[in-house]
C-alpha cells in the first residue's frame, strides 16, 4: 500500500531527527526541530550539504550554528516545512480510512462466515460435524477478535501520530509568523499581511495606515541597565502596543527596538490619536525590575503615521511612515509625527 510507506517515512523521519539532534546536545527547539527535520529527509540539498560538511569539520552544533541554518536554509521555507508536515498529517488521515474500510472488509467477512456456519448448521446431522462446524466457528471468532485488537491498537498508534505531529504543525507555524521575544507578529508576517491589507483596502476603496514606532535611546538603556533587561522593555512595550490594537489590526516587530502596527480600514487622524495614546501610556509607566525590585526610571517612544495612498507600492508606504519616525527623532524624541505635519516632500 502506496501511502503506508510514505506516511511510515515521514514519521521515520520525525522519529530521527530527534536522536540526531540530541547526540549533538542541540536544545529541541522547533526552529531546531526544523533544520534537522529537513536534514534527514533530505529534501533541500543545501542544507543538507552544508550540515553533512559541518559534520565532516566536528563542528559543534549546540551553539548558535542552529540558527544561522535555519536563517539560511529554512525560514524562507518555513510555510513548505509546515506543508511537508500538513502533508503528513494528510497521509495519516488517509491511511486511517484505508484501515478502516479494510476493516470494514473483515467484518463483512465475519458475517459470511456467521451465515454459512447457521446454513450448514441447519443441514449438519451428526454431533462430529456439528463439533467440526463449532471448533471452525470458534476459530474464526478467534481471529476476528484479534484482527479487532490489531486495528484498535493501529488506530490509537496513529491517533497518537496525528496528535504529536498537529504539535508540530503548530509550533512550525509560531515561529514561521512569530517573533521569539516578544510574541507579536514577526518581521516576514507584517511584509506579506502588509501587502493583503493594502490590497484589500484599495479593492475595497477603505483607508489604511501604517505605524512605526522606535524606543528612543534604547542604546543607552541597555548599556545602563544591560541586554537582558533591554529584552524585558522589548517585551513590555510589546504587551502595551498589542493592549491598544486588536481585530483587524496587526502589531509586528520591525526590526530591533522597532515595532510596526498595521491599521486596515483606519482614518489617518483615528492613526495618529491611537498613537498618541500609545506614547503617553509607554511614557508615564514607572519600570522596576521584578528580579531585584530595582527601579529603571521610564522609557518613551517615537512614532511614525502614513496613510496608504491606494496605488502605492508597500515599500513606498513604509518608507513614508519611517521618515515620520525619523522626523520625530530629530525633532527631540518621545512624539508622534504624521505625514501631513512634515514639511518634506516624499
Ligand atoms: N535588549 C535588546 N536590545 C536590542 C535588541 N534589538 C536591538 N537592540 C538594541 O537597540 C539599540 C538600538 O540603538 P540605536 O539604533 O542606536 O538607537 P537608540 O539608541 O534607540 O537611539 P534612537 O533610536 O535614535 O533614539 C542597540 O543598542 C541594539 O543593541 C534586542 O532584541 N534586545
Amino acid at each position: 500500500m502506496k501511502s503506508q510507506g510514505e506516511l511510515t517515512q515521514a514519521i521515520h523521519y520525525l522519529k530521527l531527527a530527534l536522536p540526531e539532534m540530541s547526540k549533538r546536545n542541540i536544545p529541541t527547539t522547533p526552529q531546531n526541530y526544523a533544520v534537522w527535520y529537513e536534514y534527514i529527509a533530505g529534501n533541500n540539498g543545501a542544507l543538507r550539504k552544508e550540515i553533512d560538511s559541518l559534520i565532516k569539520k566536528g563542528a559543534d552544533f549546540s551553539g548558535k550554528i542552529n540558527s544561522s541554518l535555519y536563517q539560511k536554509h529554512i525560514e524562507g521555507n518555513s510555510l513548505s516545512a509546515v506543508d511537508s508536515i500538513r502533508t503528513e498529517v494528510r497521509k495519516i488521515i488517509n491511511d486511517l480510512l484505508q484501515q478502516f474500510s479494510s476493516s470494514s472488509d473483515g467484518l463483512a467477512g465475519y458475517g459470511e462466515v456467521l451465515e454459512r456456519f447457521s446454513e450448514n448448521i441447519e443441514s449438519a446431522d451428526d454431533v462430529d460435524s456439528i463439533r467440526f462446524l463449532v471448533t471452525e466457528l470458534v476459530n474464526q471468532t478467534k481471529e476476528q477478535e484479534q484482527r479487532t485488537r490489531d486495528m484498535q491498537s493501529s488506530l490509537q498508534k496513529m491517533a497518537e501520530e496525528i496528535q504529536s505531529l498537529k504539535g508540530e504543525v503548530e509550533k512550525l507555524n509560531m515561529t514561521a509568523t512569530t517573533d521569539g521575544l516578544t510574541k507579536v507578529a514577526n518581521r516576514r508576517f507584517f511584509d506579506d499581511e502588509l501587502i493583503n491589507a493594502c490590497t484589500h483596502c484599495h479593492r475595497n476603496h477603505l483607508p489604511l495606515s501604517l505605524l512605526i514606532l522606535d524606543i528612543d535611546h534604547f542604546k543607552n538603556f541597555n548599556d545602563e541597565h544591560g541586554h537582558l533587561t533591554g529584552d524585558k522593555v522589548l517585551k513590555f512595550v510589546a504587551t502595551i502596543i498589542k493592549k491598544h490594537f486588536k481585530g483587524k489590526d496587526t502589531v509586528a516587530r520591525f526590526g530591533g527596538e522597532e515595532f510596526a502596527v498595521i491599521l486596515p480600514e483606519t482614518e489617518y487622524d483615528d492613526a495618529l490619536i491611537i498613537a498618541e495614546k500609545v506614547r503617553q501610556r509607554i511614557a508615564k509607566q514607572n519600570l522596576t525590575d521584578s528580579q531585584d525590585n530595582k527601579t529603571l526610571g521610564s522609557i518613551t517612544i517615537s512614532i511614525g503615521v502614513a496613510r496608504f495612498r491606494g496605488t502605492e507600492s508597500t515599500d513606498n508606504l513604509v518608507h513614508r511612515a519611517d521618515e515620520c519616525l525619523y522626523a520625530a527623532k530629530r525633532q527631540g524624541r518621545n512624539q508622534v509625527i504624521g505625514e501631513k505635519s512634515i514639511s518634506t516632500v516624499f
